[in-house]
């Protein structure tokens, strides 16, 4: 395999990868909720609120594919990627993975499903421990798990270390004898050793240097290929994931407000918290739309997730919200064949519609009241995945692959 060298000399990001909509599905995430309690303190400790970190989240990732989870610190998705790797058990919602729910697993169950989901960590100063040699970090995995017989594990480590891009005979030295990128490469071969079917990368290149971050991602796109791994990769900027993931989803305070394939993300985005994200990195919305974007300022912070705001969470700090936003939440909403999002004024920059594009799906009037007058109705895509119609927003009718 062709892996990039691992001197700290600059790489360019390969060209992106494209989607594979053929495969079958591996992961379906379905109204996945974590609220970590908080108690009160004393000696009687009662329960007095919760933290809702993931509230609400659903998205399929199909086999060999992979899908961006981007938005600020706070949105919830190292907590996404940890409940998908079973490291917390879920408040609510389900997990299928390969058609089996690892939602309800006790530890015991979960056991023969450790394997085939790994975790790649932000930190590779924190997440190798430094009194076990390169040797032991990769080989105890492969011992544990039976994955090689006891006199293979020494060449299949080596074998591992070259595969990402690392000296196989430097099996013995200490993590602190290595740069970021090659501690990072290290816990890629860890991570590798299980022969995963996903991997969960949270921020694998944010502690690196840029120059750097090319050539892991790269290694990524290698192993992926080569060994048919499905990635979520958790960052949070819009252009780390440009590359990497043909799908990309846009979290903001325990909920997905914006999901789509790379063109409708990137250039036709319709949800004002992407569309601000994406302005805060102009080279990037410039380089594929051509057009200059007037940059979009998010005022303060993400609001505690202990009491989000009621309505539409994103309400308090978007410059387009009305009355209707305070009121009723909006769904995620299918607006194309791979693209959906959750605004009730969903529109391109600087083409907002000016009454609620919801309204009329809910059974509310513009104000967000209830409409006697109005009949409810399924909101299209509901659910993971995409549906085969949806409503389309230029003609304001149901469109259809
Ligand atoms: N174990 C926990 N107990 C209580 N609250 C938690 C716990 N873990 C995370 N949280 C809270 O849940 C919210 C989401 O955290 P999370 O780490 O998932 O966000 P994130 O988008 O990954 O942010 P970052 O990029 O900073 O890691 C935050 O408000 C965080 O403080």
């Amino acid at each position: 395999m062709n892996t990039p060298a691992p001197s700290d000399g600059v790489v360019e990001a390969r060209e992106a990868v494209e989607l594979d909509p053929s495969r079958p599905p591996l992961l379906t995430v379905k109204d996945l909720r974590m609220h970590f309690p908080i108690h009160s303190s004393g000696v009687i400790r009662r329960t007095i609120g919760h933290v809702k970190a993931v509230d609400g989240v659903s998205f399929e990732l199909r086999a060999g594919n992979s899908l961006g989870l981007v938005g600020e610190s706070g949105c919830g998705k190292s907590t996404t990627g940890r409940l998908i790797t079973r490291l917390y058990e879920p408040t609510t919602g389900s997990i299928d993975f390969d058609g089996t729910d690892l939602a309800p697993l006790t530890k015991k169950q979960l056991t023969p499903f450790r394997r085939d989901v790994q975790m790649i960590f932000q930190d590779p100063y924190s997440s190798l421990n430094p009194r076990h040699t390169v040797g032991a970090i990769v080989g105890t995995p492969l011992e544990v798990h039976n994955m090689v017989p006891k006199d293979k594990v020494l060449s299949r480590v080596q074998e591992l270390l070259e595969i990402v891009g690392l000296n196989p005979e430097h099996y013995n030295r200490y993590p602190n004898e290595f740069s970021g990128g090659q501690r990072q490469r290290i816990g890629i071969a860890r991570a590798l050793a299980m022969q995963p079917k996903l991997m969960v990368a949270d921020e694998p290149v944010s502690a690196l240097d840029v120059s750097i971050q090319a050539q892991v991602i790269n290694l990524l796109q290698d192993l992926q290929k080569e060994f048919d791994i499905a990635f979520l990769f958790i960052a949070h900027d819009l252009a780390i994931v440009r590359h990497f993931c043909p799908e990309i989803a846009v979290m903001y305070l325990g909920k997905i407000v914006e999901i789509g394939d790379r063109d409708s993300i990137y250039n036709s985005s319709h949800h004002p918290y992407t569309q601000a994200l994406l302005s805060a990195a102009p080279d990037l919305r410039q380089a594929s739309t051509g057009r200059r974007v007037e940059r979009i300022r998010l005022e303060g912070d993400v609001p505690s997730p202990i009491n989000p705001p009621s309505g539409c969470h994103f309400r308090t700090r978007c410059p387009i919200a009305k009355d209707i936003c305070s009121k009723v939440e909006p769904p995620l909403l299918q607006i194309g064949e791979r693209h959906k999002v959750a605004c009730h004024f969903a529109g391109e920059t600087g083409n907002v519609p000016e009454t609620p594009v919801t309204s009329r799906l809910l059974g509310v009037d513009e104000f967000g009241a209830p409409d006697p007058g109005a009949s409810p109705a399924e909101v299209p895509g509901d659910g993971p995945g995409y549906a085969d119609t949806w409503l389309d927003l230029k003609n304001n009718s149901l469109g259809r692959a």
